[in-house]
């Protein structure tokens, strides 16, 4: 049987309508449509194609990436593209550029922290690419220390400017990206001065190159980084190491919404919360996690088809080989992915509703939620980051040798990936934030303040640290209400445990320090509660198509349960199950696993990924993969001669010399 065959045959066993599917995953049937559109306009474009990019040297890769972001721009004005159509387009193309920083950081902390006025000035220039912006707020000594960067805004009453200065080596912008070659403006976080006063830090725009011949201005030094991990991945992005020698800026420059500096320098504080400033980071990081389901699907949707075309042991007779899809390991490792994949696209579409409704309070000057935003903006971009990229990698060993090429598309996926740890605030840091978050809200409970929102399971703690969980059965596990108490009830229980501990040190200080690594773990045990919740909120809701609900619940329990195996250690030492119960959940877990195997390939169809976004010949939808992969081999550079450069200098020698040897 040839690959094209398998897959249609595995298409065949379907029990769900694809297709409406399709429309869940991508959240409404207009977004399917539109994105649908915009993912076929760019495959069909040759401008857009990636073949050979990873064989590119650095230079001719970044000129192709300002080749790519161009064409993207023309088209967009040609076809004049909504900004969602926008976004989709360029999220298409697929690779990493100044654009992103522009449209995802730039415009948004101009929104977010300018005034009306700073706002009437500088978006049109922005929407219409008239400047071109970087968000540069990390230096070379401090990036998750905001509050410890060494860049300086001083006042000069004078001549009402600012005066931006890196003071020192660390005080150096670096990492931004377009920033290195591209950005003629920025968003600068720098230590504001008034009057010989600290204020803290707080952004500012700063010009940074000529936008008649793109030098930088006088006093600023600039440029890129260097290369970064992996072969094409992240290096088609400019990040940037930028200086200051005292740059004057005017005063209207400062992004005053939250802190005002008059004419005279005297700081005004508004009603708005200072945290605002921080305001960009919660806007991207709730984008981190709509992205982390994509690119965790792209990588399951390689993983799944090649699991079913590829074909190993138990042939019997001269028959067929087992398709490695159907081995108990392979779909242990390869389900709860799938699993996760929708989990996080679920939690993802929640997060930007909260974040949504947390904007619109804001404008009406209610920032009651904003903390609550924040904690989950941060853990669940820390959770839902590590977690796909561990499972990139996953994937990557789930397509045996094969997964190593860089034809299987997992590599590159991985390395442009695996920062995403990192940017927005690295993982470990951002989960010790929503620990300040959880352990302030069990410090809270004994005065009568009711915790709201994804705290409110720790109003009911009392009820939590005592419920014993009444599964009897395998099928017990089906119920959402049980699964739902095991997860809060283990959350709970690691956060009063640890608050408990917190509360035997003198200085809290010292305590939050010492316990960090426990603290982390209640993080990620609330976190995981939170995307467990989303995803059966999700079930609840009136979801058409025939069959589509029962997958869903099939995954659904996959994702939990496969936690709670994981985590066991957790759930058995906090009294929250028993090891029976435990046992009963695996068995579960293995029966779903038979129920999802039918429908894996149509699961990842519903994706709608096309082979040009998914980029991976192990991934392609008809499953073609092995003349495909013949072919692609015949392509590597290294083929293009039959004997290769190097052979009269090195290879020839040596085997003379071994063969002189020899006949002495
Ligand atoms: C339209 C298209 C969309 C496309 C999207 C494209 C996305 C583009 C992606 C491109 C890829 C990469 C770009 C990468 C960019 C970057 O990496 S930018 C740099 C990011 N840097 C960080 O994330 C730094 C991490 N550090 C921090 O966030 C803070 O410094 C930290 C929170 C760790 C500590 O802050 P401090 O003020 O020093 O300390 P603390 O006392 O802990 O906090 C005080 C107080 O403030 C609350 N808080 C903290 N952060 C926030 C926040 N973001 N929002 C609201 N509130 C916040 C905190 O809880 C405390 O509150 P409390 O009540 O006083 O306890
Ligand atoms: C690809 C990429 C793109 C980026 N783009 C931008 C950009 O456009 N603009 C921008 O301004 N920045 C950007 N950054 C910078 C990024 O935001 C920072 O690297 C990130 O916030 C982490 O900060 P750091 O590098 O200072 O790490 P560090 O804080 O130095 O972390 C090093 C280690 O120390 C640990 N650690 C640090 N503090 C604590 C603590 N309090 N408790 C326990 N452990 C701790 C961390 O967990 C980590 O293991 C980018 C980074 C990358 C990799």
């Amino acid at each position: 049987m040839k690959g094209v065959d398998h897959l249609a045959h595995e298409r065949n066993k379907t029990e769900f309508d694809v297709d409406a599917m399709k429309i869940v995953w991508a959240g409404s049937r207009h977004a399917f449509e539109l994105s649908d559109r915009m993912a076929r306009l760019v495959a069909s474009d040759p401008a857009f194609q990636k073949d050979g990019r990873i064989r590119l040297g650095r230079k001719e890769l970044f000129k192709n990436t300002l080749r790519k972001a161009a064409h993207a721009w023309k088209r967009i004005l040609e076809l004049h593209l909504t900004e969602e159509e926008a976004g989709w387009l360029r999220n298409f193309v697929d690779e990493p550029s100044f654009t992103d920083l522009h449209w995802g950081m730039f415009v948004p902390a101009i929104k977010g922290q300018g005034t009306d006025e700073q706002q009437q000035k500088w978006l049109p220039l922005a929407y219409k690419m008239q400047i071109i912006g970087s968000y540069a707020q990390t230096e070379l000594g401090h990036g998750s220390n905001v509050q410890g960067l060494e860049t300086t805004a001083t006042f000069d009453p004078e001549t009402d400017e600012f005066v931006i200065h890196s003071p020192t080596l660390t005080s150096s912008k670096w990492w931004p990206g377009g920033l290195g070659k591209v950005s003629t403006h920025a968003i600068v976080y720098a230590r504001l001065i008034t009057n010989g006063q600290e204020h803290g830090v707080h952004g500012f725009i700063v010009q940074l190159r000529s936008l008649d011949d793109h030098m930088p201005i006088p006093g600023i030094t600039i440029g890129d980084i260097g290369m970064k991990f992996g072969n094409g991945a992240y290096n088609t992005m400019d990040n940037g190491v930028l200086t200051f020698d005292h740059i004057r800026i005017p005063r209207n420059q400062m992004l005053m919404r939250v802190l005002q500096v008059t004419r005279e320098g005297k700081c005004v504080k508004s009603n708005v919360p200072r945290q605002l400033i921080y305001g960009t980071m919660v806007f991207v990081r709730q984008t981190i996690v709509a992205d982390a389901s994509t690119a965790l699907a792209r990588a399951v949707c390689i993983a799944t088809r090649y699991s079913a075309v590829r074909r190993q042991f138990g042939s019997q007779d001269g028959g067929m080989e087992t398709q490695v899809i159907d081995y108990k390991t392979q779909q242990s490792r390869l389900f709860p992915l799938l699993a996760s994949a929708y989990a996080f696209r679920f939690v993802g579409e929640w997060l930007k509703w909260l974040y949504t409704d947390v904007t619109q309070r804001l404008q009406a000057n209610d920032f009651s939620i904003l903390p609550e935003a924040h904690a989950c903006t941060a853990g669940l971009k820390s959770l839902t980051t590590t977690a796909t990229a561990d499972a990139i990698e996953e994937c990557r060993k789930l397509c045996g040798g094969h997964g190593y090429l860089c034809a299987s598309g997992l590599p590159e996926l991985f390395a442009v990936y695996v920062p995403a740890c990192t940017y927005e605030g690295d993982n470990v840091v951002l989960l010790l934030q929503v620990a300040r978050f959880l352990m302030k809200t069990v410090s809270q409970l004994g005065s009568g303040k009711k915790p709201v929102g994804t705290t409110a399971y720790l109003g009911r703690v009392q009820d939590l640290l005592q419920c014993c969980c009444d599964v009897q059965t395998a099928e017990d596990w089906l119920k959402p209400s049980v699964v739902l108490e095991a997860f809060e009830a283990r959350s709970a229980r690691m956060c009063v445990a640890r608050a408990q501990n917190l509360s035997k040190f003198e200085n809290p200080e010292d305590g939050f320090a010492e316990l960090s690594a426990d603290l982390v773990e209640a993080s990620v045990a609330h976190c995981q509660l939170i995307v467990v919740s989303k995803f059966i909120d999700k079930l609840q809701q009136d979801i058409p198509g025939k069959g589509v609900n029962r997958q869903l619940q099939n995954l659904c329990y996959i994702y939990a349960l496969n936690l709670l195996h994981k985590y066991l250690g957790d759930f058995l030492s906090t009294g929250c199950i028993t090891p029976k119960q435990a046992s009963l959940a695996n068995d579960q877990l293995r029966s779903l696993y038979s129920q999802i195997r039918p429908n894996a390939i149509a699961l990842v169809d519903a994706f709608n990924y096309t082979d040009h976004y998914l980029g991976s010949v192990l991934g392609r939808y008809d499953g073609n993969v092995y003349p495909k992969l013949y072919e692609e081999a015949w392509k590597d550079p290294l083929n293009d001669s039959v004997v290769p450069d190097g052979y009269h200098e090195y290879i020839h020698p040596m085997l003379k010399q071994q063969l002189r040897n020899a006949r002495l």
